[in-house]
């Protein structure tokens, strides 16, 4: 099962902060998420590409964001994993000043996607990152991933949970399971992808 738009990603540029990104043209979509919350792997599902985004061996060393190209007016955007444990205190202030000047700056962002691991979602650095989403208008879309790691009771009833919380205190925020290993949720996430991109995929002929 592919998409006719995410299956074209390529990768475009990596940039060190917003002033090297790319034009701010048409829209993009950005990925965010704790280091090791499966950032990589779900960007690799939804293009169903094998290794567009790398994994890295080494969380927090990786202070790029980088961008993909869809088409040419679309982006996905691979934002520097956060909250690994050890890194040290300036490189943090360096990540935050980074992210949080991309968020609220960049006006082709069109929507935030957030990974969280099922099993620990709403960590602090989350709740940082869904924090700085407020006031802007813009939609966060929470993927509550590697839901494969959970039977099917628990998954849904930490999904029915953190919707709840969401609801409460990021109104502008909405979260649906997600396992890059099952390939589920794929449809869920292609379908808020399209809206936010403003994307309508082709009647299927009729033949
Ligand atoms: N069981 C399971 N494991 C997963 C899933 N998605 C990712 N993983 C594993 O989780 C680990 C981290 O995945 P990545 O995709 O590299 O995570 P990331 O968020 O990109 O990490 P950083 O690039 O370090 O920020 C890897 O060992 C993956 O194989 C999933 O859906 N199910
Ligand atoms: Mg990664």
């Amino acid at each position: 099962m592919q998409h006719p738009l995410y299956q074209q990603a390529r990768f475009l540029k990596s940039a060190p902060s917003i002033k090297q990104a790319p034009p701010d043209e048409g829209w993009e979509v950005a990925f965010a998420g704790r280091s090791n919350a499966g950032k990589s792997s779900a960007l690799n599902t939804i293009t169903s590409q094998k290794s567009l985004a790398r994994v890295s061996k080494t969380p927090g060393r990786t202070q790029l964001i980088n961008f993909f190209e869809l088409d040419d007016q679309r982006r996905l955007v691979d934002l520097p994993g956060y909250g690994f444990a050890r890194v040290n205190e300036a490189m943090r202030r360096e990540w935050e000043r980074h992210l949080s000047e991309y968020i609220e700056k960049r006006e082709s962002l069109a929507g935030l996607i957030v990974l969280m691991d099922i099993r620990h979602p709403l960590t602090e650095v989350d709740e940082l990152m869904l924090g700085w989403t407020q006031g802007l208008e813009l939609p966060v879309h929470v993927l509550l991933t590697k839901a494969d790691k959970l039977k099917r009771g628990p998954a849904k009833a930490t999904v029915l949970k953190v919707q709840k919380y969401l609801q409460e205190h990021y109104p502008h925020a909405t979260a649906q399971t997600f396992s890059s290993l099952k390939r589920e949720g794929l449809v869920q996430v292609w379908a808020k992808l399209d809206k936010w991109l403003h994307y309508e995929r082709p009647a299927k002929k009729a033949d």
